[in-house]
């Protein structure tokens, strides 16, 4: 790593805690995918997996960063172990997580039941404004992880308030743009890290260890050329408003519909212009959605605003606190995109008053 990083030690120990998680992961999901399971029929395969992951990384980042009192905001907490039935899941956990960490080699542990559980409730940090904090996904795009498509484990480091470090492991994202999803000819690797920490720049490298390259948005400043990420899952952001916020633009490409944070990765190497995220009325973000995959697209020289055009503010707990969605893209679009952003939310607005 580049000398002059003040996070070098923790940027090396969030990579290699995602990337072990990571294994756990794809484990699980090729489970799912040969057996067949689907979502609505069994959850537990993925309620596995986002335990499993969140102990890994925990334990992981634990073992490896010495550097003060250690505090998790985690997205799993202990309530689905609590439930009749969870002995069972508690079980496959352990087995999942011992098996891992054996057929990894990095460390010689083996968890118990009982640590298994203290090691999810590690998770239950509130986060603020002072102090360090890690910030954790699990799995984000839980969703797509029982399709057998994208989903990402998302880690970040919150300094004084801040996003100071990010990284986003995406098991099933091409290595070198998302326009080889289809698996066509190109040979392209899958399996892509992102890692970005502040004032240093973004990368990306394999999920395999290739060494890491630069990556920066891409430089489209006409919205005629301009593609647009938003959610695959229409009830996680409003599908009819970004169309109109893309055609106000002059947008001519459609929405490319992916899970996860992996949106924020493939923005940050320009495989599209604008990310785009509207919940529905109501919806409060969390800061484990979005820490990571921010600070790697503004590393690499985006820019990631409320519908506002404020600064997200990671610094208050676990919610964050924002005005109706969050947008991204590169510096050159950004003013006529915020544009766009506040007619098509007006006229929705006054749509919905004439109701
Ligand atoms: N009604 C809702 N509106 C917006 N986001 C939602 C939502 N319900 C769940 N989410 C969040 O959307 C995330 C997935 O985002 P995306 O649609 O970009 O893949 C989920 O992360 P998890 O999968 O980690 O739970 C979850 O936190
Ligand atoms: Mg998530
Ligand atoms: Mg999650
Ligand atoms: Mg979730």
């Amino acid at each position: 790593m580049a000398s002059g990083n003040p996070y070098a030690a923790e940027l090396a120990a969030a990579k290699k805690a995602v990337t072990l998680a990571a294994k756990l992961c794809q484990t699980v999901q090729q489970d799912i995918m040969h057996s067949g399971v689907q979502a609505k029929a069994d959850k537990s395969p993925v309620t596995v997996a986002d335990y499993g992951s969140q102990i890994l990384v925990g334990f992981s980042l634990k073992m490896d960063v010495s550097s003060g009192p250690f505090s998790l905001v985690a997205e799993e907490a202990l309530d689905e172990l609590r439930k009749d039935g969870a002995e069972e899941i508690l079980e496959d956990i352990t087995d999942l997580v011992n098996e891992t960490i054996f057929d990894d080699g990095s460390y010689n542990i083996s968890f118990t039941k009982e640590g298994i559980l203290s090691a999810i409730d590690d998770g239950k940090s509130e986060g603020g404004p002072s102090g360090r904090h890690w910030v954790l996904d699990p799995i984000d795009g839980t969703k797509g992880f029982l399709r057998g498509d994208q989903y990402a484990i998302a880690l970040a480091l919150l300094d004084e308030g801040k996003v100071v470090l990010g990284v986003l492991a995406c098991p099933n994202l091409p290595l070198s743009s998302i326009n080889n999803i289809n698996g066509n000819s190109s040979g392209d690797k899958v399996g892509a890290l992102f890692s970005a920490t502040i004032g240093c720049g973004a990368q990306v490298e394999s999920l395999d260890g290739s060494p890491p390259q630069k990556i920066s948005v891409c430089s489209i400043d006409n919205p005629v050329n301009a593609s647009f990420f938003e959610s695959y899952e229409s009830a996680h952001s409003m599908h009819d408003l970004t169309r109109s916020i893309a055609e106000k633009l002059g947008v001519q490409a459609p929405p490319v519909r992916i899970d996860s944070q992996a949106k924020y990765g493939a923005l940050a190497r320009g495989d599209g212009a604008i990310y785009l995220r509207f919940p529905h009325k109501g919806y409060r973000e969390k800061i484990w959605d979005h820490a990571g995959g921010s600070i790697v697209v503004t590393e690499a020289g985006g820019i990631v605003t409320d519908a506002a055009g404020k600064d997200l503010d990671f610094s208050k707990g676990r919610f964050l606190d924002l005005d109706t969605g969050i947008i991204a893209t590169n510096k050159e679009l950004m003013p006529s995109l915020l544009k766009a952003v506040q007619e098509a939310i007006k006229e929705t607005n006054q749509a919905a008053s004439l109701l």
